[in-house]
């Protein structure tokens, strides 16, 4: 049995970054940018009055001061006319500031009478005025790989980017196996249950980035288990779920190596995830996941999610601990690192981590409340209240 760690970085060799293509920024959202971006122009691209009230010049900024309105600058309709001593230009929010505009005094801070206005006593250091290329320039860059998010969309929208160039979202197809299972709303007979797991799966996959497929439910046959895996030749990774531990009708890693899987592993030291299998049939990587459901979904934390951002051509795919204070005291481990479902609450300093009673893999109910996997490296002696553990939010 391998280690986690190694585990992780087997399954990272078997994916490849996806192709790149173009889609507009209004589909760019959660796609992962490909190639470095350029503003195509300077924002703003003129100085901008930051308030609504009166562009003056600096030497008529006294209380007192009585100046004539020339004209008036609205955001999209400039003043082309100078700004001289003793003259003022009626100025809104975002307008250009016209020339020998100097700063821009409030309009609460002025009384006017026709075209005449008089500062009141208040005199302000800031000049409500904001450069032009104070918040980029043309030519400023985006790096890639980079997710965009909606903040992204705002910038690139701003530097006049209509489309970008981002990964191919992975195709990920999904295969249930297993004679007891029945898509959700069947009416499961008594020997029966609902299947869960790659609804899960899917949902995670989605999440990461990934175009989830699911595939029908395969029997715990030969004929039934190859049938749905060529269904998915053209996927980018496969994931199986179930049939991957030693029972006699536990034939997914049999029938993978009859179709010519070649074999990154199988079993890892973790728990829940033992009977965890990976490989590579033709150019699709292979994760076949326990059936547990549980286990199902933490592996997919650990080592699908990963793999996705892998893809994605994200750096530094592998999940990132972060730390935690123990609640409660925690039971040694054994020879298996256990990725122990928790529930972390945030506190001022570091957050708080208490590991669920229940860590049966089958338990869909407890994994619905955790927020976290607490991680307890192989052999970790046990861990009192008030320790410091990892944990990966889930
Ligand atoms: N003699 C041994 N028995 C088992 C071992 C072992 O080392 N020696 N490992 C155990 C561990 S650990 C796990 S985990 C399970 C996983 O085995 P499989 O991957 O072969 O999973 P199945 O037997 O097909 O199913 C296990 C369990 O999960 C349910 N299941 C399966 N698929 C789904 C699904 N899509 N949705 C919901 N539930 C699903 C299935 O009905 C079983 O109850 O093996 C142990 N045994
Ligand atoms: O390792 Mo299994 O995955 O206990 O549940």
């Amino acid at each position: 049995m391998i280690q986690v760690q190694e585990a992780l970085e087997r399954v990272l060799s078997l994916v490849n970054p996806t192709g790149i293509e173009s889609v507009p920024l209004r589909q760019a959202a959660g796609r992962v940018l490909a190639e470095p971006v350029s503003a195509r122009l300077t924002q703003p691209p003129f100085a901008a009055s930051a308030m609504d009230g009166y562009a003056i010049r600096e030497g008529d900024h006294h209380a007192g001061r009585v100046l004539t309105v020339i004209g008036e600058a609205a955001a999209g309709r400039g003043y082309y006319g100078t700004i001289s001593a003793g003259q003022a230009v009626r100025i809104f929010t975002g307008a250009p500031v016209p020339e020998g505009g100097e700063r821009v005094v409030l309009q609460e801070d002025v009384a006017r009478e026709g075209d005449r206005i008089t500062l009141g006593p208040r005199l302000e250091e800031g000049r409500h005025i904001r450069a032009a290329g104070q918040d980029f320039a043309a030519g400023d860059r985006i790096d890639a790989p980079r997710r965009i998010g909606h903040k992204d969309i705002a910038l690139l929208a701003a530097m006049n980017v209509p489309e970008v160039s981002v990964r191919r979202r992975p195709v990920v197809a999904f295969l249930s196996t297993g004679d007891e299972l029945v898509m959700p709303g069947e009416e499961p007979g008594p020997d029966q249950i609902v299947a869960s797991n790659a609804l899960a799966l899917a949902a995670l996959a989605e999440a990461e980035g990934a175009e989830a497929r699911v595939l029908p439910i395969a029997k715990d046959t030969v004929a039934s288990l190859r049938f749905a895996l060529s269904l998915a030749e053209d996927a980018d990774m496969i994931v199986t779920i179930g049939g991957a531990s030693v029972g006699d009708h536990d034939l997914v890693g049999k029938v993978l190596a009859e179709l010519g899987m070649e074999q990154a592993f199988w079993k890892i030291a973790m728990r829940p995830g033992k009977p965890l299998l990976a490989g590579r049939l033709g150019n699709t990587a292979i994760i076949g996941l326990p059936g547990n459901p549980v286990s199902s979904v933490v592996c997919g934390h650990i080592f699908m999610a990963p793999a996705i951002r892998a893809m994605l051509g994200l750096r530094d795919p592998a999940p990132v601990p972060m730390r935690a204070t123990l609640a409660e005291r925690v039971d040694p481990n054994g020879p298996r690192a256990h990725y122990m479902r928790a529930v972390v609450t945030p506190r001022d300093g570091m957050p708080e981590i208490r590991a669920l009673p229940r860590q049966d893999s089958a338990l869909l109910s407890v994994l619905a409340q955790a927020n976290a996997l607490l991680i307890r490296p192989v052999g970790d002696p046990a861990r009192a209240s008030g320790e410091t553990v990892d944990y990966i939010p889930i």
